[in-house]
């Protein structure tokens, strides 16, 4: 068995692939502050695993933990088949860690970063240089390789940040909030490049507010809240746990929308938009279903949309709370 691959017991949802991170009661105060109140965690090899969480869960508290940067109060840690007790310096070796504050040193050139980081890892000198030379050309930062870091776009120093984390060939990476403050076409870019370390078989740790950004990357997302887990599972598993699918009709003609009204079943009027909102799955039977009875009254809405539960959903219904810095999703569709 590969060092890095620890068995562990079949648990709900987390089957029974080796984790290459693994945690188990997981606490941690600060002062009589409880911010990790038992928090277990399994993230088999070769996934990408989202922990999803409002401003102050205790998100980066965990990435700290799981990285050997803090240790928790109670609870056990084993990543890449290490214990965090004991082996914190065999995980440190095993793992890279890109947090909110980027390690990018902006006096000096790109190439200078990747280089310093080579010779923090002792790579011999000739490997580093082709391994800087390899990663800048990987993320796209070639040409922008002598010129101070400082001078980089924000999308540039997160890929510069990432191309460091990556020097040592980490086979687990942690990306505490990777695209926050990046824009749509950065982020997009960002998103293809965790999708290729994983097509290399690395394990990817991510913290995110962007709901959307679980939904597109992530194997599995856990919610975390008071510092607890309170829900976990794939994007699809935790979308079908929250109801609230449903088609809605518009109306212009009161009389139109009155006669739709007492046309279909299971309705939620709106009398002052004359809107008509029905349960509703989305699929093409279910929205049949509710267009022939339209039909089957002559009466024609003036707008259909159908909205499906998102992680927006989830996110409000298991944490109580819509995070204002995630930038609005669009969830409906109009037909
Ligand atoms: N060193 C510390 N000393 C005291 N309190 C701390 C410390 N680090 C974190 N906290 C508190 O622990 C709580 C969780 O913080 P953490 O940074 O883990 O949350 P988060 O989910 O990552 O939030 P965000 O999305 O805002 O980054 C917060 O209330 C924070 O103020």
């Amino acid at each position: 068995m590969p060092s890095s691959v620890m068995p562990m017991p079949s648990q709900a949802g987390g089957g029974s692939a080796p984790a290459a991170i693994a945690a188990t009661g997981l606490r941690k105060s600060y002062g009589d502050k409880a911010v990790l109140g038992g928090v277990d965690l399994h993230v088999p090899q070769g996934t990408v695993f989202a922990l999803l969480g409002p401003n102050g869960a205790g998100k980066t508290t965990a990435v700290k933990i799981l990285s050997t940067l803090i240790t928790p109060d109670a609870g056990r840690v084993r990543v890449a088949g290490h214990d965090l007790a004991g082996e914190a310096h065999r995980i440190r070796a095993a793992i890279g860690v890109t947090g909110q504050f980027s390690a990018v040193d902006g006096l000096i050139t790109g190439e200078e970063n990747m280089l310093l980081m080579a010779d923090l890892h002792h790579l011999p000198r000739q490997e580093g240089r082709r391994t800087a030379a390899e990663l800048l050309a990987r993320f796209d930062l070639t040409d922008a390789a002598h010129k101070p870091a400082s001078t980089y776009s924000g999308g540039m120093k997160r890929r510069l940040d990432i191309a460091m984390t990556l020097v040592a060939g980490p086979r687990i990476i942690f990306l505490d909030e990777p695209t926050t403050g990046l824009d749509p076409r950065s982020r997009h870019n960002m998103w293809q490049i965790i999708r290729g370390l994983v097509a290399d078989g690395v394990t990817v740790f991510l913290t995110t507010q962007y709901l959307e950004e679980a939904d597109e990357l992530a194997d599995r997302v856990a919610v975390l809240n008071n510092g607890r887990i309170v829900a976990e599972g794939t994007p699809e598993q935790l979308k079908r746990q929250i109801p609230g699918g449903h088609v809605r009709l518009r109306f212009t003609h009161p009389d139109t929308y009155r006669a739709a009204a007492d046309a279909l079943r299971e309705v939620t009027r709106d009398d002052e938009t004359l809107t008509l909102q029905i349960p509703s799955g989305g699929s093409q039977r279910e929205l049949r279903a509710v267009l022939d009875r339209l039909d089957s009254t002559g009466v024609e809405a003036d707008e259909l949309t159908v909205h499906t539960p998102d992680l927006d959903d989830v996110f409000f219904a298991l944490t109580g709370t819509t995070d204002p810095t995630a930038p609005a999703q669009p969830k409906e569709t109009a037909r």
